[in-house]
């Protein structure tokens, strides 16, 4: 029988899952967590610390060496099909996009629809309905006016708004984000968060986020998760963290060739209004 997620709200439920890379890389000790519904999870942790693969884990994308990932939609992810299913409902947005560059943007909004039609009828012109559902991700993004631009034409931060233009074609119910703004200046970097967060929001869509930059999990974040040497040592809201905490998570294994780790101070968060989506700077 399939466990059934403990509350209510969760959307997704990792039970002990741990992994170990080959040349026997542990990379995530047996964690368990629970992400629910509408949630905008921040993952902090120094470079090595496991946030890409506890993140990646979360759809298979890397296979847990021990324990389950059960979506409260489709169960555990044991099978093919479940895992098939879970993918299709959980979209990626990646640090460098991955957009096909010769491409147009509305092209590359398009590739989100592809999980929702077979091999064969995906080589075909897709359907209007999607053609007119990636026209509106595009407008949700604030680049209606770029939708036929080749996407190698666009800036950093307006091709990382088609990356999640296309993440959002997909109509998701998570979206697992791989430090999304890790190549935009900070400026940027805080429109892109903000962005996808308020359309997390309004679509009650759950995200798992990577970032390396502790203001941005301090300004967005609904909670944040803090991995150090393999394993969570922080979980909680942003308002919960405080200097002992960072300090637990910016801790760093003795390793003399890396030198002492830096741990950032808590300085206080300028809680700035968000930008609206549709006012964008281009
Ligand atoms: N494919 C792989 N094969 C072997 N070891 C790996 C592989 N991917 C990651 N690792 C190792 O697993 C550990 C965790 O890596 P991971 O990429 O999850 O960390 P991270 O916190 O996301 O780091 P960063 O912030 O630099 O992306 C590191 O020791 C890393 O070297």
């Amino acid at each position: 029988m399939t466990p059934a997620p403990s509350s209510f709200n969760t959307m997704l439920r990792i039970d002990g899952m741990g992994v170990t890379y080959p040349g026997n890389v542990l990379a995530l000790r047996p964690t368990t967590i629970e992400f629910s519904k509408g949630e905008f999870t921040v993952l902090l942790g120094l470079s090595g610390a496991g946030k890409s693969t506890l993140l990646r884990s979360l759809n298979h994308l890397v296979r847990p060496t021990s324990g389950k990932v059960i979506s409260s939609e489709f169960g555990v992810l044991d099978n093919r099909r479940t895992v098939r299913q879970h993918r299709s409902r959980t979209a990626m947005v990646f640090q460098h996009h991955q957009l096909i560059e010769r491409h147009t943007a509305l092209q590359n909004v398009l590739t989100g629809r592809l999980a929702y039609h077979s091999t064969c009828r995906s080589l075909l012109p897709l359907p209007r309905a999607d053609l007119e559902l990636a026209y509106h991700c595009l407008e949700r993004v604030g680049l209606a006016d770029k939708a036929i631009a080749r996407v190698d034409q666009l800036s950093g931060g307006q091709q990382q708004r088609v990356g999640i233009a296309r993440a959002l074609a997909q109509q998701p119910s998570m979206i697992l984000a791989d430090e999304p703004v890790a190549s935009l200046d900070p400026a940027t970097s805080a429109r892109v968060l903000g962005l996808l967060r308020d359309i997390c929001r309004e679509d009650g869509i759950t995200a798992v986020i990577s970032l390396h930059q502790l203001e941005y999990a301090r300004r967005f974040a609904d909670r944040i998760v803090g991995l150090a040497n393999a394993r969570i040592v922080f979980d909680d809201t942003p308002a919960h963290l405080r200097q002992e905490h960072l300090n637990e998570i910016y801790q760093q294994e003795a390793n003399p060739a890396s030198g002492p780790a830096r741990t950032p101070a808590l300085a206080p968060v300028a809680i700035t209004p968000q930008p609206k989506q549709m006012e964008i700077a281009r």
